[in-house]
């Protein structure tokens, strides 16, 4: 089977063309998806992250406080060091896991920290990355619930556009003055190629 690893900075527009690659027939496995329903009430991390970060990460609404561990993972490396060690493992493990069930055309991961990570690399058989520059990044994120200064400080933490075109085997162009039509002909394009190469991973 054919897997894509689809990977991009925050903002520059994975989930948009994970939708496409969906409605064209790839079988998506998200990775900010399973992130979350681990994080959720009853997910399987909570026990844990509570253990390490303390009570002071659940809200008063019981629900893990997404605005408060933010502070504390993305301006300290160790503590997220400690959240990424207790991630990865169960993201890798659910990600497996959905891979068994696979339906589709091919298989795309959606991953934010791909090249930051050596795992992810020898799992797919290519690398797709969507590219946008940082200031279209912080204009896409300015309509989230994120400061200025925490939406900088996220960029400069992950891997920087240059670094992270070196893995690409292919290239969705997501800048600034991109449509939203022009990025679905470009999705359309990689489709067509992913889905007559897949006939060559059969198995
Ligand atoms: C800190 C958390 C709880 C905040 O939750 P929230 O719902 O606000 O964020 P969300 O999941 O939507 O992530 C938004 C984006 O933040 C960026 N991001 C998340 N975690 C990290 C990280 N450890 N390092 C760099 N960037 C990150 C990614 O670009 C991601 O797409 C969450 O991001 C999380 O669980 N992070 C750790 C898991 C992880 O490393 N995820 C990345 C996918 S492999
Ligand atoms: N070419 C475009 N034209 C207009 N809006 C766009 C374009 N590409 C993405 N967007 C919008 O920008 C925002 C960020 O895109 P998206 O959520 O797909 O990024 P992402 O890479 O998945 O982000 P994250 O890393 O946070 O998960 C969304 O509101 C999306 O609709």
């Amino acid at each position: 089977m054919l897997k894509i690893g689809l990977t991009g900075g925050i903002g520059s527009g994975k989930t948009l063309v994970s939708c496409l690659l969906r409605d064209f027939g790839a079988y998506i496995i998200d990775t900010d998806e399973i992130a979350k329903s681990l994080t959720n009430i009853g997910g399987e991390a909570l026990p844990k992250i509570v253990k390490v970060f303390g009570k002071r990460v659940i809200g008063s609404n019981g629900l893990l406080d997404r605005s408060w561990l933010r502070e504390q993972i993305f301006y300290d490396n160790s503590a997220r060091a400690s959240l990424e060690s207790i991630m990865h493992p169960l993201i890798s493990y659910y990600s497996d896991m959905m891979l068994r069930q696979y339906v589709g055309l091919y298989v795309v991961f959606v991953v934010p920290l791909l090249v930051e990570t050596t795992i992810w690399l020898d799992k797919v058989n290519r690398v797709c990355v969507v590219d946008c520059d940082k200031e279209t990044q912080i204009r896409r994120l300015s309509e989230r619930n994120l400061s200025l200064d925490m939406i900088k400080r996220i960029i400069s933490i992950q891997s920087d556009r240059y670094a992270r075109l070196k893995f690409a085997d292919d290239i969705i162009m997501n800048d600034s003055g991109i449509s939203k039509h022009e990025v679905f002909k470009q999705v359309k394009m990689k489709h067509n190629f992913w889905y007559m190469l897949s006939k060559k991973f059969l198995v």
